[in-house]
């Protein structure tokens, strides 16, 4: 069975994606350069799910969402397929949407916590002058009772009234994390996009922060999707997990299901990697590197570091197909990935 998405009941997907291509289109001196940093996905996103995307450096993590944001900036460019939101006020295809549609949607239906909090923050402006920017237009407040109700949001995000007055660098990086989930989630979005949000951060820090997003995306019954690298991060945050590999999604099922039965090589790859309780030394990295995304490898774009590679997987690129309920892989052998997975549970990971 190849393909695809459509045994899931579409009604409750508040996000579509079909065919997405986005890549990086520069030239430089009159020669053109194109990276394809996002090279045909489609996937779908739940009314109220926690969706994570994981995947090494360079794979195309953050400029798939920032498609998905309406936040990507020339040189990267849609070149094929369609992203549609089904929003509250009505549907939105943000590859042909128009800015003002787009401006529409901003914050109040869809945000997006980029990766790097002080990035976001604008240093020479109180954090009250950047929450006014974000949120008084969309919420439709202003003054005191605009004032009233930020105030009371932070409230749940455990930040005293008084931040308003402050300059991002009088606060720790905990606290500006916060300030941007605040920010983030203020006018109550439908859609929430994050990206590396507790990368930055220590681990209890970082544990605080995680539950925090959980408890708002409850309370707000939105969707959320978040980029991290850190598989522990998704076993513990996540229903769902999709993995990227060099600028396609490679696989994609229920958290649980992907941590104790990967259907994809590099999926066992990145599994195996966790650490366990009782090891003793640093479990060995993935040999080779990713793919130069100017010039894929043909075929599977996985086999030149593939331990399962055949023939085949050096010239056809396998489809996505269905590997089990809400679980795909992209793969030719996912029958026979099972043997490069440890039984044992990863530290951090509940059997
Ligand atoms: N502004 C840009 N111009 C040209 N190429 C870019 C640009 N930004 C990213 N790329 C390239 O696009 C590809 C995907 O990068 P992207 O940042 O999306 O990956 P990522 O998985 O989010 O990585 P990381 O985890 O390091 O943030 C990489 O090959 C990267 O070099």
């Amino acid at each position: 069975m190849t393909q695809d998405i459509k045994h899931d009941n579409q009604q409750d997907d508040l996000l579509r994606v079909e065919g997405l291509k986005a890549y990086y289109q520069m030239a430089y001196f009159g020669v053109d350069r194109e990276v394809r940093a996002v090279d045909g996905i489609t996937m779908s996103i739940k009314k109220g799910e926690i969706y994570g995307i994981a995947g090494e450096s360079s794979s195309g993590k953050t400029s798939f969402i920032k498609v998905l944001a309406a936040a990507m900036r020339p040189p990267l460019r849609i070149v094929d397929g369609s992203v549609k939101y089904n929003f509250k006020n009505g549907p939105l295809d943000i590859a042909t949407a128009t800015e003002k549609q787009i401006e529409s949607v901003r914050w109040s239906h869809l945000s997006y916590i980029m990766q790097g909090s002080m990035s976001v923050l604008n240093p020479v402006r109180r954090i009250g002058k950047t929450f006014h920017d974000f949120a008084s237009k969309p919420m439709g407040l202003t003054g005191k009772a605009f004032e009233d109700r930020v105030v009371q949001h932070l409230a749940r995000l455990k930040l005293p009234a008084d931040v308003l007055k402050a300059y991002p660098h009088e606060l720790s990086g905990g606290m500006r994390q916060r300030v941007t989930i605040g920010l983030a989630t203020v006018c109550h979005p439908e859609f929430v996009i994050a990206d590396e949000p507790t990368t930055a951060l220590d681990v209890v820090v970082q544990k605080e922060v995680l539950s925090l997003i959980r408890d708002i995306q409850k309370e707000m019954n939105s969707s959320v999707v978040f980029v991290t690298h850190d598989m522990s991060v998704h076993a513990n945050v996540t229903d769902r997990v999709g993995i990227i590999y060099a600028g396609r999604l490679v696989e994609e099922g229920p958290t649980r299901q992907m941590f104790f039965t990967p259907k994809h090589p590099y999926t066992a790859h990145l599994v195996a990697s966790l650490p366990r309780i009782g090891d003793t030394q640093q479990r060995p990295a993935l040999e080779g590197r990713p793919p130069n995304l100017s010039d894929p490898p043909k075929g599977c774009r996985f086999h030149p570091r593939c331990p399962l590679a055949v023939d085949k997987c050096r010239t056809e690129a396998p489809p996505m197909e269905v590997v089990g309920p809400g679980h795909r892989s992209a793969c030719w052998r996912w029958k026979d990935v099972e043997p490069l997975v440890n039984s044992a549970a990863p530290a951090g990971v509940i059997a």
